[in-house]
């Protein structure tokens, strides 16, 4: 299997569309990374010439040539083999540059040909057809060359892509172009948007990537990838898909962006999603001044293989739910601790659901300590913490059993950050020391995975003791019902609580596993059921 590869169509549009498929998984066969398509319409007289001179050629955008790069992102989307399928649009454009050479950014190591004929016995055109398009796209190293086997089709008899559904009109394009997105894990979806708005696109395309403050609604917005990483992601794909073009990646903090204030821009592209934005869009350039924008909507595709808790449309939540329970950030090896037991901490925010996630672990084999009833045992009558926690928060505190009373003490510290912080001081310390001993007790006892369920091992640096930090998150406002319903709390008591606390995404930012309980029982179990698979694959490395 090698990883990248360039699939070169030189078929009618209708010949393409009857093939694909074939086409497809004969080269996925080959090629399990990257594998780029380029589209370069050729005469008959050019498939049966001896003279088989494959060049690149520009090829002028029309509403065919447009369909047909939707069609194989949407066919591509069904293969859900995660392959990253990039349609180079560099040369088809009006105007007469750019000219090649153009280098693929991921490269390739195969040429994948449609047409049969040009490696016969009698001709064997495989050197000229490296040669040739290599000087396009330029590649480090020798690409092979693969013929695919297909059936022969009916040659048109003109020279272009033109299908045999009706004739194809030059496109409408625009020097200016504006789309917005979250463009999260760049998929099928957003290369589709991309790719369109690129086609539409003469001079300059201007893509709005939203930051964090338009995510706090979304589903497992903690699992966002940062600014960064999307923006460089959108540039890479753009500049890789379509060289030549100018383009401005920025950040947007409303749905506005660039729109509010930019007088050039002439033509927006949104999604079925997206559509009701376009009006509101237009509006308000109307409000100010500036002129209407014509917009262009784009069709969703749909995700053929999504399973029955995720989105029928492909869509980045979708691959965020998918992301649960996987290793999303690389175990740091940690030198200093012995390799067994392999301890597991498990935090989360407050009532998010860890206790629940601890069990299904237990059934799966592991020892779980928790550290919640550890932090209590600390300080009861009798025990280290008692006299340290009353000297520090008086007799009030106690019950009439002399027992501290946790209610009390609760609403002292979560009102006050500085006696909060004190009563950590005291309490995490021991916590930390009966939790390892117990660890211990269960390694001995035969388990080897043990997980500790501490809410707060990050605040309290634990990161180091342990192998791994696990996360259960669940939304803000979620965990705020369901304190106040557990706790019998106020809404704003339940507040205070989970503001008191690290926030989903800096605690999803410092663990490799997330887990998320807010949705149905078995989702949960599915999740653990992947996370401690994929933990054991790692501990037998
Ligand atoms: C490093 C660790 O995670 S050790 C385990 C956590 N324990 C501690 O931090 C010790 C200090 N805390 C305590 O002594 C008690 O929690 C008290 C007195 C503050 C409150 O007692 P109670 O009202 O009985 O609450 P309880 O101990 O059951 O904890 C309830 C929630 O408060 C949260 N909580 C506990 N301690 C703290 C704290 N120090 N800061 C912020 N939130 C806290 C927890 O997330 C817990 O929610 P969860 O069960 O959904 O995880």
């Amino acid at each position: 299997m090698l990883k990248t590869g360039l699939l070169i169509l030189t078929r009618p549009a209708s010949a393409i569309y009857k093939d694909f498929n074939k086409i497809l998984s004969h080269a996925t066969k080959i090629v399990s990374s990257t594998l780029y398509v380029h589209i370069q319409p050729i005469s008959p007289n050019e498939v049966n010439s001896t003279k088989r001179h494959f060049q690149i050629k520009a090829v002028p955008p029309d509403s065919e040539i447009q369909k047909l790069v939707s069609k194989l992102y949407f066919q591509s989307a069904g293969l859900c083999n995660g392959l990253d399928i990039r349609i180079f649009l560099g040369h088809l454009t009006n105007n007469h540059g750019p000219t090649p050479p153009f280098p693929l950014k991921n490269g390739y190591q195969v040429i994948l040909v449609d047409q049969p004929q040009w490696v016969s016995e009698s001709y064997d055109c495989r050197a000229e057809i490296i040669s040739n398009v290599k000087a396009s796209f330029p590649t480090a190293g020798e690409p092979r060359l693969e013929v695919m086997e297909l059936d022969t089709y009916e040659p048109e008899s003109t020279p272009s892509v033109v299908s045999h559904h009706g004739p194809s009109a030059p496109l409408q394009t625009y020097d200016n172009v504006i789309l917005g997105g979250t463009f999260d894990r760049l998929h099928m979806g957003h290369k589709l948007i991309l790719s369109q708005a690129c086609l539409l696109a003469n001079r300059r395309l201007v893509v709005g990537v939203t930051a964090e403050n338009m995510h706090t609604k979304k589903v497992l917005h903690e699992l966002i990838e940062d600014i960064a990483k999307r923006k460089g992601n959108v540039l890479n794909f753009l500049e890789d898909v379509k060289p030549g073009l100018k383009f401005e990646v920025v950040p947007i903090h409303d749905v506005n962006g660039p729109t509010d204030y930019d007088p050039d821009l002439q033509c927006l592209v949104l999604s079925q999603e997206t559509i009701k934005g376009g009006p509101m869009i237009n509006s308000l350039r109307k409000d100010k001044g500036l002129s209407v924008l014509a917009e262009y909507v784009v069709d969703l595709i749909s995700d053929e293989c999504h399973s029955q808790f995720e989105e029928e449309k492909i869509s980045s939540s979708s691959l965020r739910k998918r992301a649960l329970g996987t290793l999303i950030n690389p175990v740091e090896p940690k030198p200093n601790l012995p390799t067994r037991p392999y301890l597991i901490g498990l935090c989360g925010g407050i009532g998010s659901g860890k206790s629940s996630i601890c069990q299904r672990l237990e059934k799966l084999g592991a020892g779980t300590v928790d550290c919640d009833k550890l932090g209590h045992q600390v300080y009861v009558k009798g025990a280290h913490g008692y006299d340290k926690i009353v000297e520090e928060f008086g007799q009030d505190i106690l019950g009439v059993d002399g027992e501290i009373d946790r209610k009390v003490l609760g609403a002292v510290v979560f009102n006050d950050k500085g006696k909060l912080q004190r009563l950590n001081h005291i309490v995490w310390p021991e916590v930390q020391k009966l939790a390892l001993q117990q660890a211990e007790k269960l390694h001995q006892e035969g388990k080897d995975v043990i997980v500790l369920e501490a809410a707060l091992l990050l605040e309290a640096g634990w990161k180091e003791k342990l192998h791994e930090v696990w996360t259960v998150v669940v939304p803000e406002g979620e965990a705020v019902t369901r304190i106040m319903e557990r706790n019998k709390l106020s809404r704003e008591e339940a507040s205070k609580r989970v503001n008191n606390q690290m926030s989903n995404v800096e605690r999803v930012s410092l663990s490799n596993v997330v887990l998320c309980a807010l949705w149905e029982y078995d989702y949960t179990q599915t999740q653990v059921e992947r996370a401690w698979t994929l933990l054991k694959k790692r501990m037998a490395l």
